[in-house]
């Protein structure tokens, strides 16, 4: 589950490494808008409605002047989102707009570069300029440093020489640094974030959100159309989580990385509701169904029928993208009594216009009841580790009716069943532990038995920046130079990589117990994998005793165990990860499940 919130795209997932890159939806003239920049040496900067924007989505420019009587280098610099990770070898790419505000006969030199925040150069480049008009110039640099900075504490900086530039004025507008992203792609992911997730092996990318999808207000609800195509044009929003979104990761850009991880897309469209409890009145739906049709005409439509579809094959795409599902909001149960005409008014257009898709209600199960009868709704649990390894039954008792479940976020996040999203100091976790990890391992053994009718699951949220982070556990945490795997990760993990083909019947749990398990076969090997969770700190006994004809007479088994407050974090990154070694098996053999443990045994059997 993805969406913009703890800086999981800009400043995260999404390569770019510079905070406030165009200045986008800032006022001009605030300190604000210069968020992430600063003065060099003297420069007075300032953010303004340019009268000649670089583009009529990028309004605002920073307009840098040198001030007289300044030697050395004199310019700007940018953090990067709390830290510019800068390794040698690496080839980094970066570009920025200028242009002279009053023309004139200057010509000058721009250095672009890399240095440690204590000022000293990692990696510099010049380029020549001149005034000779006031129309924009586009600047774009390759940056190699052959040295790697011993921290992320560095800027990407743009100077003049003050002595040469001495009282010139410069505008500049949409800077850009990227790094090396993931499959080269242009506009891409950041490696070691998308590598992480590319390592549990993912089925699907449920994408734009939860409550980024929402807006706090109905004009700042994510919009696919302003999101896609050149960078230039994409003005960015206000996210739903206290910070801008650049949308650079944009809809396409979702898509191409769905396709590059062999994901599928569990798209959401706007259903008329906002996070402050606005609904469009039913009179009113007409032009946000007609966007949500474009959006998905966007990703599957037939270019010669639809503009959106005949857009994205503009973008490189003709052929459709994989998407059988389209979420219908957000946590509608919020709206519950306008859901009722928004989902049917929605759907029966969406239905027309894409008969073969599936539609993925918000709104609680079955209330209210909707019209068209919902198959799938998506179902978010957070609570307590005990609460989800008292609830691995809680699909055991739906009813078999043609209703199929996605359980879109859960997480276990907090020990205080009192006040579940409370503060840390009321129990909340910062990080997952192993006492969360198992008590959802134990959820999910529960997820993989009902697996006829609970059709994918997501723990979220799936990423956070630990210098801004809105909300807390999250699967992966990041800073600008590390990746934090966090044991609920680890589950995820394991449960996604041993997934088998069919769910095999086996000596139930106990519901109420500490102890679960669920057993898979995966047909091509003629093994059976074996799940269980441990949730409590006292080690456990088990015998296996197996109807097959061939059973080996060893097995491996992948285990994570640790303490039960075990996190992995930036002060104890690896804390925690799965071992693997090799156990006796056979027709009946035993095997101690650790305390506060989840093992993983595969064997062959048949
Ligand atoms: O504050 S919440 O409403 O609990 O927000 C939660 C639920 C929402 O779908 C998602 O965006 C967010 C964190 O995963």
């Amino acid at each position: 589950m993805f969406e913009d919130i703890s800086q999981s795209g800009d400043g995260g997932l999404y390569a770019e490494l510079l905070q406030n890159r165009a200045f986008q939806q800032v006022t001009p003239n605030t300190a604000a808008a210069l968020n992430a920049w600063h003065s060099i040496n003297g420069a007075s900067l300032s953010v303004l409605a340019d009268p000649i924007p670089v583009s009529s989505a990028l309004p605002n420019s920073l307009q840098v002047t040198i001030p007289t009587g300044i030697t050395g280098p004199v310019g700007v610099g940018n953090e990067g989102y709390f830290g510019i990770k800068v390794a040698a070898g690496s080839t980094y790419t970066a570009s920025f707009h200028y242009r002279f505000p009053t023309a004139s006969s200057f010509k000058g030199r721009i250095t672009v570069g890399l240095q440690t925040a204590a000022g000293k150069s990692l990696v510099s480049t010049t380029v020549p300029i001149a005034a000779a008009s006031t129309a924009w110039t586009l600047v774009n640099v390759t940056l190699h440093p052959t040295t790697s900075a011993a921290t992320t504490a560095n800027n990407f900086t743009v100077t003049l020489d003050g002595a040469a530039a001495s009282g010139q004025t410069v505008h500049f507008a949409f800077f850009s640094l990227f790094p090396p992203t993931f499959k080269n792609r242009p506009n891409g992911m950041r490696v070691d974030i998308a590598t992480t997730l590319a390592e549990m092996g993912p089925s699907f990318f449920r994408l734009p959100g939860g409550n980024n999808l929402k807006g706090q207000i109905p004009s700042q609800r994510w919009q696919w159309n302003a999101t896609v195509g050149p960078l230039i044009n994409r003005p960015g929003r206000v996210g739903t989580w206290g910070y801008i979104n650049t949308d650079g990761l944009g809809l396409m850009d979702y898509l191409n990385w769905c396709e590059d991880l062999g994901m599928q897309a569990i798209m959401a469209v706007w259903s008329g509701f906002t996070l402050s409890g606005t609904s469009i009145a039913e009179a009113d739906l007409g032009p946000f169904i007609q966007q949500a049709i474009d959006q998905i005409n966007f990703v599957i439509g037939d270019p010669a029928k639809s503009s959106a579809a005949a857009l994205r094959a503009s973008l490189g795409h003709p052929a459709p993208f994989k998407l059988n599902y389209v979420e219908v909001g957000n946590e509608d149960f919020f709206g519950a009594d306008t859901y009722t005409y928004r989902w049917h008014d929605i759907v029966t257009a969406l239905t027309a216009e894409f008969p073969r898709l599936n539609f993925i209600a918000t709104s609680n199960t079955f209330n209210p009841i909707l019209s068209p009868n919902p198959l799938q709704y998506d179902i978010h649990e957070y609570n307590t580790p005990s609460w989800f390894a008292q609830n691995s039954f809680f699909y055991d008792g739906f009813q078999r009716n043609a209703t199929k479940y996605f359980e879109g976020e859960y997480a276990a996040i907090s020990t205080n069943s009192s006040d579940v999203f409370g503060s840390p100091a009321d129990g909340r976790l910062l990080f997952p532990t192993m006492q969360s990890a198992t008590g959802e391992a134990a959820f999910m053994t529960g997820i993989e038995r009902n697996s006829d009718i609970v059709f994918s699951a997501s723990y979220a949220p799936l990423l956070n920046h630990v210098a801004n982070t809105q909300w807390t556990p999250n699967l992966v945490s990041f800073d600008a130079g590390n990746v934090y795997r966090s044991t609920s990760y680890y589950v995820q993990k394991l449960f996604s990589l041993n997934r088998g083909d069919a769910y095999i019947p086996s000596t139930l749990p106990t519901p109420s117990g500490t102890l679960f398990w669920s057993v898979a076969r995966k047909n091509a090997t003629q093994q059976i994998i074996i799940k269980i969770s441990n949730t409590m700190d006292t080690v456990a006994p088990m015998t296996f005793v197996l109807p097959f004809t061939v059973v080996a007479s060893t097995g491996t088994a992948q285990v994570l165990t640790g303490a039960g407050t075990a996190s992995n974090s930036p002060t104890t990154p690896n804390l925690v990860s799965p071992k693997t070694s090799t156990i006796k098996t056979g027709k009946k053999f035993s095997y101690t499940a650790p305390g506060f443990s989840f093992s993983v045994l595969t064997l062959v059997a048949h």
